[in-house]
C-alpha cells in the first residue's frame, strides 16, 4: 500500500473534473461557503494569505471568525469577506495558529466548528484536531507538522497505540519522514483515519481507505514562506464549492486535494514565470490559472 509503485501522480485532465464552475442558478451560498479560523498575534498573516487564495480559487463567500485582531486585517485585505459566524460547507483551520494559545482564544468557536462534521481542512497548529472531528479531514502538514502529529498521537491514545507505531519502529522522526514521505503520509493516514496532504517538493495525499495521489512539478521558488497558507485556502474553497460530491461520497475529499495542490503548484509557476515569487504572487495567480486548467490550456 505504501509503495512508490501505487501512487498516482495527478494530472490536469483529471483535476479538471473536479474544480466547481458556478451555473445560471447559482448564488453565494448555493457555490459553497467556506468557514475560516486562522491566524494569531504572532501569524497575522496567514489568514490573510489563506483567505485571499481561497477568494480567487472561486469560493461563494468566507465567512472569517478568528482572533477579531486578526479579523480587521483580513477585511481590510478583502472586504468581500463576512465576519460573522454561521451556516459553512467547509472549514479551514489552523494555519498561523498555534496549538497552546489557541483553545484559550477560540476554544467555543473551534468545539462548534468540529460538530457541524462538514468537510474539513486541519493546518499548522490544528493538525491534531484529527481526534475531535466529526466530518472527513484533511491534514496539510509539512514533514516537522507530521512527525509532531505522529508523536502527539502515540503519547496522546498511551501505551496501545505506542505498540501499534512501534510495529512500524515507533513514531517517525522527521528525517525518516523526510527520506520516505509516501511511505509516512500513507501509515499517517490509516493511522488518523484521515486524508493527508503531506506538503514538500513533491506532495503526497493519501487517503485512509487506500486512494495515492502525487503532485509533483512545482517550482522550486515555492519553498517561500505562507505558501502553505495559500494551499489551505484554495483547498477549502474546493472543498466548499465541492460539498454536494462529498456529502455523497465522502472519499471524494482526496482528489479534491489532489486538485488543489495541482492548482496550487500551477500557480506557483505561472507567477514565477521562472523567477522568485511570494506567497501573495501565488494566491494572485490562481483565477489564471483555473481559467487554464478548465479550458484546457
Ligand atoms: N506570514 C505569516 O503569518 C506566516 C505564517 N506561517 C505560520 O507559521 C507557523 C509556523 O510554521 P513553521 O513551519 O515555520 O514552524 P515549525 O514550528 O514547524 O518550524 C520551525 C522550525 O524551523 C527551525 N528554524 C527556524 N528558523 C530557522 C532557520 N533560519 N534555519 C533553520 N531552521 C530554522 C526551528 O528551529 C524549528 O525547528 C504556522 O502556523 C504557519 O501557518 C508560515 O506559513 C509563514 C508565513
Ligand atoms: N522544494 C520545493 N519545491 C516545490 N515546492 C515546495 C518545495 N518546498 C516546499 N514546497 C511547497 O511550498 C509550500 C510550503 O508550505 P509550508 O511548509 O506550509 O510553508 P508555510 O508554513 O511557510 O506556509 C507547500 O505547498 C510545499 O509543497
Amino acid at each position: 500500500m505504501d509503495t512508490a509503485a501505487e501512487w498516482l501522480e495527478w494530472d490536469e485532465r483529471r483535476a479538471r473534473e473536479w474544480l466547481a464552475v458556478p451555473r445560471d442558478g447559482d448564488d453565494k451560498y448555493s457555490r459553497g461557503v467556506l468557514g475560516v479560523i486562522t491566524g494569531s498575534h504572532d501569524y497575522p498573516g496567514a489568514a490573510v494569505l489563506g483567505v485571499e487564495a481561497a477568494m480567487r480559487a472561486g469560493v461563494g463567500m468566507v465567512r472569517y471568525t478568528g482572533p477579531s485582531a486578526v479579523r480587521h486585517l483580513v477585511m481590510a485585505r478583502r472586504p468581500e469577506v463576512v465576519g460573522v459566524g454561521g451556516r459553512v460547507q467547509a472549514w479551514l483551520i489552523g494555519s498561523g495558529m498555534t496549538t497552546a494559545r489557541r483553545t484559550l482564544i477560540l476554544g467555543g468557536e473551534l468545539d462548534q466548528a468540529m460538530a457541524e462534521g462538514v468537510p474539513t481542512v486541519l493546518d499548522a497548529g490544528a493538525l491534531d484536531l484529527v481526534h475531535e472531528a466529526r466530518g472527513a479531514v484533511v491534514l496539510t502538514p509539512h514533514y516537522r507538522e507530521l512527525a509532531t502529529l505522529l508523536m502527539e498521537t502515540a503519547r496522546r491514545a498511551g501505551h496501545g497505540a505506542v505498540k501499534v507505531s512501534a510495529e512500524h519502529g515507533g513514531p517517525p522522526h522527521v528525517d525518516q519522514i523526510a527520506a520516505q514521505p509516501a511511505l509516512w503520509a500513507g501509515r499517517a493516514a490509516q493511522q488518523l483515519g484521515a486524508t493527508v496532504l503531506l506538503k514538500g517538493a513533491v506532495t503526497y495525499i493519501a487517503h485512509p481507505d487506500g486512494a495515492r495521489f502525487t503532485v509533483s512539478g512545482a517550482p522550486s521558488w515555492l519553498a517561500t514562506a505562507g505558501t502553505g497558507d495559500v494551499l489551505g485556502g484554495i483547498l477549502g474553497a474546493l472543498l466548499a464549492t465541492r460539498h454536494r460530491t462529498i456529502a455523497q461520497d465522502p472519499d471524494a475529499v482526496a482528489p479534491i486535494a489532489a486538485t488543489a495542490a495541482l492548482l496550487h503548484a500551477l500557480a506557483a509557476r505561472r507567477a514565477s514565470q521562472g523567477g522568485p515569487i511570494t506567497a501573495l504572487d501565488v494566491a494572485e495567480a490562481v483565477p489564471a490559472t483555473v481559467a487554464a486548467l478548465l479550458s484546457g490550456k
